[in-house]
Parts: structure tokens; C-alpha cells; sequence
């Protein structure tokens, strides 16, 4: 029933019909208000009388996970962490350079015999996707998931669709070379807000002709946010305001769904887990799987170098020797701004959120570190009733939400290993609405995507008669590509083969390189 209704239609409360006796309106369950009581939380129920039955069945569940001693931990945790006790400075230390594998400067062959140790690995039904879909997009704002997106290219695909294409080219590619054939699991863990419409979007499009029983949809926890008085906040009278327990929720949730345990039965041993909002991600790399399998280890960060010391990209560094992603939110604008004499910025390895992990290291955060992850706060402008129950719109930060970041395990990591690769082949993120000049945005996203398949398509050999495209133009991301190129993720993973369809021949912008278009220019080829 919509809030904004007067007490006649309540169910339970107050007035009948004209006439009737006045009842009073049942109080809230009593287990339910001793457990706030002991939290600390009793406001919680403040507007229980006014709320219908269904306001009051919806509330009572969103509360009903939380033991007493737990919510009142978190309230106070969310309290304390406003004004945390200056830490010592620590040791922080950039990555040793003698400890990275690069895409970029690594030898052709290491990276090749890499590569072949992925699609082995990948052939022999040993790697799964993660991917980090629980966000709500708030620097997007828009009102569905992240990976609905479409960013505006020829093809009109989303996010989720062109993850999926990639999916099903790194598995064809693997079947090739090796001859059998074999399936990228697609794990994706959603959050109250984007399980049912991801549910929904994959369903409408027939999951994009994955095996739907290859896709696995699991949803991480929701926690409470925190006033600064330490008081959970209510967005309604009747709903408490709750949000994801950030991309660190992977740990619980993967727990909560018995997620390992369908790895375990699949014979998954690797995992590459992904941030949803990357247009560039290669799903399942090979080179980067290959790599860390390889090298042994448990764990590892893709990065790329920062464009500036305000990139909004968290670092990979040591800290007190340790290894960890320290947040851009965390860090002091003098850290960030720190140059080597070279000139180069000292903290120079974002993490893109591509990481790698064995399924025994993640078994081992499951069952053993998880409970040592310390949240991290945020001040957020979280929407919320006054005393009065009218809703207010803050102007300025009013709350505390507490997250758990997907990184903070690599200090559990035995070997953690560093991935440097190509920013403008593999990182171009989707973080906020277009407007002018701004970054990380649906037309950075678009254009990034464009020249990429430009620099496939001229590298492959095709020409474009009627533009002239100097060697230096392949790659100006800021700008508008002078060609409209898009290569589906079905004809090309990450531009090889494209020369059996290109090479030689006379190619018109806008060109949309489609898996039937690659057929027919195949067989054009053959007939010469
Ligand atoms: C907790 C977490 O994973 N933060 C990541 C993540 O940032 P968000 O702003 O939360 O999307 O993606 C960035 C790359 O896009 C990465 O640099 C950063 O460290």
C-alpha cells in the first residue's frame, strides 16, 4: 500500500469505519523492539502505528537478519570510524617493478607462451568469471543496473551484452586451439537493487545465447546506513535506508549462496573477477590467467599507469610490507602527487578492478579471513524522514555507509602477483553521466571502445579510402575517432584473426564488423 494514505485504509490501525469504535493501533512485535532496544535502535519503530500491515511485514524483515549485538557493532563502528584516531603514518612503498608481469613491455614470446597456458587452463574448464554487478551506479544516475548500460555505439549493445560476446569468444577461441569444447562460468553477484532487473535483462535477451545454466546470479548482503549520531538512518517511515555492503560483499555472499561449493562441483580452479563498468575488460584473460597461473599464484591485481595524481583509481602498493590497494578516497593528495626522479608518479599502479584468485584462497577468505575485513567508511547524502515523518532530500553528506572493498584480501594472499597492462586496450571505465569535459563517462567509454577497433582494423591491414589517418592519430582517446569502427566481440577478443576479413580491403566509416558480415567477406576471400 503507498505511504501518503490516511489512517482509514490502514490495515490494524486506528479508525474502522464512521462509527466504530476507535482501536489502537497494535504495537510493534515485542521480540522486535526489545532486539532495537538492546541495539540502541528503538527510533527504528517510531512510526509503527501509522505504517499498513504490509509497511510493517516489509520492515520487520529487513530488520529480522540483524542479532542485537551485530547492529549495535555496526552503528558504532559507523560512529567511531567519523573521527578515526589519527593512524600512525605507515610505511607505504610503491610495487617493485622486478615483481610485475607487463602486457605492455613484456617479450612477445613470455607473453605468448602466457597466453597459451590461459587457453589450456580455460579448454580444461578451470577458469570462472566474477563479475562485481551489486552497485547503484549513484555517479551514473541512472535507474537500472550499471550493466544495461548502453554507451551509444553502432551496435547499440550494453555493457552485459558485450561481457557475454567476449565470454563466448575466449571459449570458441579455446575449443580451436585445443579441440574440445569447453565453458566460462559466468558468476554475477547482484544486490537487492539489480538481481530482479538483471534477472529480467538477461532472460529478455535470451541470456545472449550463453547456457543459462552457466550464468549464476547470486546477491550480496545489504547493510544499515548511519546518521552521525550513530543512529540507523529511515528513508521511509517504514523502511530503514540500506545499502550494499560494498564489492568486498563477494566474500559472505560467495558463502551465502554455496558459490564455492558450485566452482568445486564444476572443477573451477582460477577465477578472474571484474568490475561490471570496464568496456574494455577482457573477460577471462588468457595472458593474465596464464601469467598468474604461471607464477604460482593465489592472487593478483591487473593495473595500469595513473593519467594523473587525481585519477580516481585505487594504487596497488606495500604497506608495512604488506601488499594492498590503497583507495583514491584514502589517499593524501601529497602521497598521490609524489614523483620519482624520473619524473614518473611514485604511485603509479591503478587498480582497475580486474583481479585474479584460486578457488583455495578464495575457500580460505570464506571460512577463515572474512571477519578480519575492516569496513571503510563513506559520507554520503542518504535521503531520509524527520521527526515529523516528512521526507528530506539532504544537500550535504547526513550519513555513514560502511563497505567492504574486494581488494582489501590480497594482504591473506601467500603470493600476490602484479599485472601491468595497456590503459587504452583494457581499462575505460563507466563511472558518471556524460557532460563536457567529463571523464569516466558513457562518451569516454564509446570512444575508447571506437578506437580500439580503429587500431585493430588498420593493424589488420584495412584501408579506409576516404580518411586519412595519420600513424599518430591511432589512439587519442580524448577526441572523437575519425572513423566509427566497431568489431563484435564475436568476430575479435581482443583484435586477432581480423586480417582474413580486412586485410587489403577498402572499408567505409561506419563500419559495424558483424560475426555474419566476418562470414561473407570470409567466403568473398576464399572465391578470389
Ligand atoms: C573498492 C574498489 O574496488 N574500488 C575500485 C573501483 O572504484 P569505484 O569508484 O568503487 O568504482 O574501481 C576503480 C577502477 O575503475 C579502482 O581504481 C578502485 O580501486
Amino acid at each position: 500500500m503507498p505511504s501518503g494514505q490516511t489512517g482509514e485504509s490502514r490495515a490494524g490501525g486506528g479508525r474502522m469505519e464512521t462509527g466504530d469504535p476507535v482501536l489502537p493501533p497494535p504495537p510493534p512485535p515485542e521480540e522486535l523492539k526489545q532486539r532495537l532496544e538492546a541495539a540502541g535502535q528503538a527510533h527504528v519503530l517510531r512510526f509503527w502505528p501509522e505504517l499498513a500491515a504490509g509497511e510493517r511485514s516489509s520492515l520487520a524483515a529487513e530488520l529480522r537478519p540483524w542479532e542485537p549485538r551485530e547492529l549495535r557493532a555496526h552503528c558504532e563502528a559507523a560512529k567511531r570510524a567519523l573521527t578515526p584516531a589519527r593512524p600512525p603514518a605507515r610505511p607505504m612503498e610503491p610495487v617493485p617493478q622486478q615483481l610485475m608481469g607487463s602486457a605492455v613491455r613484456g617479450h612477445p614470446e613470455v607473453l605468448s607462451r602466457w597466453e597459451q597456458r590461459g587457453f589450456q587452463l580455460i579448454s580444461e574448464n578451470k577458469v570462472a568469471v566474477i563479475l562485481l554487478a551489486g552497485g547503484q551506479g549513484t555517479r551514473l544516475a541512472v535507474p537500472y543496473p550499471k550493466g544495461m548500460y548502453n554507451v551509444g555505439l553502432p551496435s547499440g549493445k550494453t555493457l552485459y551484452q558485450i561481457q557475454a560476446e567476449r565470454i563466448r569468444k575466449v571459449q570458441e577461441l579455446a575449443e580451436v586451439k585445443h579441440g574440445n569444447k569447453c565453458t566460462v562460468p559466468w558468476y554475477i553477484m547482484t544486490s537487492e537493487f539489480t538481481l530482479e532487473p538483471t534477472q529480467r535483462f538477461f532472460a529478455e535477451h535470451d541470456h545472449f545465447n550463453l547456457d543459462k545454466s552457466d550464468i549464476i546470479m547470486f546477491e550480496q548482503r545489504m547493510i544499515p546506513a548511519v546518521g552521525f549520531d550513530g543512529k540507523i538512518i529511515l528513508e521511509q517511515k517504514g523502511k530503514v535506508a540500506m545499502a550494499p555492503d560494498g564489492n568486498g560483499g563477494l566474500y559472505r555472499a560467495l558463502a551465502d549462496s554455496m558459490i564455492l561449493e558450485d566452482m568445486d562441483r564444476r572443477g573451477i580452479r582460477y577465477l578472474h573477477v571484474y568490475c561490471v563498468d570496464n568496456i574494455l575488460v577482457k573477460m577471462a584473460d588468457p595472458i593474465f590467467i596464464g601469467f598468474c597461473a604461471e607464477k604460482g599464484a593465489d592472487c593478483g591485481a591487473k593495473v595500469v599507469g595513473k593519467t594523473d595524481p587525481s585519477e580516481p583509481v585505487g594504487v596497488v602498493c606495500r604497506v608495512d610490507g604488506i601488499y594492498q590497494v590503497v583507495e583514491y578516497s584514502e589517499v593524501s593528495q601529497e602521497v598521490a602527487e609524489m614523483r620519482d626522479e624520473d619524473g614518473c608518479l611514485t604511485y603509479n599502479a591503478g587498480n582497475i578492478c580486474n583481479h585474479f584468485f584460486t578457488l583455495d584462497f578464495l575457500k580460505s577468505i570464506a571460512e577463515e579471513f572474512e571477519p578480519k575485513l575492516v569496513p571503510h567508511m563513506a559520507i554520503k547524502k542518504i535521503p531520509f524522514v524527520d521527526e515529523q515523518g516528512n521526507r528530506v532530500k539532504p544537500e550535504k553528506g547526513n550519513g555513514i555507509k560502511m563497505e567492504k572493498f574486494v581488494f582489501d584480501v590480497f594482504q591473506f594472499a601467500k603470493n600476490f602477483v602484479v599485472f601491468e597492462v595497456s590503459r587504452e586496450e583494457e581499462f575505460s571505465p563507466l563511472k558518471n553521466a556524460a557532460g563536457a569535459g567529463v571523464k569516466d563517462s558513457p562518451v569516454t567509454a564509446r570512444r575508447a571502445l571506437l578506437w580500439q577497433h580503429q587500431r585493430w582494423a588498420l593493424r589488420a591491414g584495412g584501408h579506409f579510402p576516404n580518411h586519412q589517418i595519420p600513424r599518430s592519430d591511432w589512439s587519442e582517446e580524448s577526441e572523437e575517432p575519425p572513423l566509427v569502427c566497431e568489431i563484435s566481440p564475436l568476430v575479435s577478443y581482443a583484435g586477432e584473426g581480423l586480417e582474413v576479413y580486412l586485410k587489403d580491403r577498402e572499408l567505409y566509416s561506419p563500419l559495424l564488423l558483424t560475426k555474419k558480415m566476418a562470414e561473407e567477406l570470409a567466403k568473398a576471400k576464399l572465391a578470389v
